[in-house]
């Protein structure tokens, strides 16, 4: 990447990439190949995040580099099922273990549990985070367009496909949406937050769909409060929300899913779906 000053991004990455070099000590590639390609076939989030209305990725959010510790999550098989039974189409998992508190194995848990497609969200800079990902369970995997360069992208949505994964490609900026698009990305997710800062911006979205091709996916990301933000993001043309701190904090998860779904089914907000 281009000379900047160290940020939160950039912080995250140098832990993500000191625990993965103790993985790869102690996991080989191969091994990795095999355990993936044991895994059961992947489900299909494209077609679920196509249907009609707007959908919901709902999170298992342990604790973030914004707000510190949110929910103990000593169940995320459960939470997550109960995220499927308000009617959440996919189930995102951080993996992250120094600053999210997650892992591989809550992402098995919760694949084994629930029989919508899985998101693996993490910081995924090598293809290796990918076959990770495919052994563990994942449907889709999320690559951060910031924190790769283009080639990297590009090559890391191909190995993705290759694999059997459908990449969820996230940005924040128009130049972002640019590079996703490029990349040849079928679902894009712009993160209101920036993950340098953490500064939420609930309006990047509508700064950055538009410039987003009618056939992707847009997935808004981040800044979900309850029905009324998933609306708004709507109303600019969100085909899905991905929604995490509002429902792990909340008494009620599945009833907060409910809530998210029966807005965003309301007939009004798409034409098609
Ligand atoms: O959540 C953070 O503080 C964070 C900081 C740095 C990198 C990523 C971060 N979060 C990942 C996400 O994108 C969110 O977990 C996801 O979009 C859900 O957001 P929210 O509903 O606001 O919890």
């Amino acid at each position: 990447m281009s000379e900047r000053s160290p940020n939160v991004l950039d912080e995250i990455i140098d832990g993500v990439r000191a625990d993965l070099a103790d993985r790869q000590r102690e996991v080989p590639l191969e091994a990795l190949k095999d355990k993936a390609a044991a895994a059961p076939p992947a489900r299909d989030a494209l077609a679920a995040l196509r249907g009609q209305g707007v959908s919901v990725i709902a999170e298992v959010k342990r604790s973030s580099p914004s707000k510190g510790a949110l929910a103990a999550i000593a169940d995320p098989a459960a939470l997550a099922r109960d995220y499927e039974a308000g009617g959440a189409k996919v189930i995102s998992v951080l993996t992250e273990r120094r600053r999210f508190g997650g892992s591989l194995d809550d992402l098995a848990a919760v694949r084994a549990n629930v029989d919508v497609a899985v998101l693996r969200k993490d910081f995924i800079v090598t293809s290796y985070q990918l076959w990770e990902a495919r052994a563990y369970g994942a449907d889709v995997a999320l690559l951060i367009v910031a924190a790769l360069e283009q080639d990297a992208l590009v090559s890391l949505v191909e190995r993705a496909e290759s694999i059997g994964l459908l990449p969820l490609v996230e940005v924040h900026s128009e130049d972002e949406a640019a590079r996703a698009v490029d990349a040849g990305a079928k679902v894009i997710g712009v993160n209101a937050r920036d993950l340098r800062t953490l500064k939420v911006d609930r309006d990047v979205f509508k700064r950055v769909a538009p410039l987003i091709p009618k056939d992707v996916v847009k997935v808004a990301e981040s800044g979900v409060r309850g029905p009324h933000d998933l609306l708004a993001y709507a109303s600019s043309g969100a085909d899905a929300v991905l929604v995490g701190e509002s429902l792990v904090i909340g008494r009620d998860p599945r009833a907060a899913v409910a809530d998210l779904v029966a807005a965003g089914a309301h007939p009004a907000l798409r034409q098609s779906g």
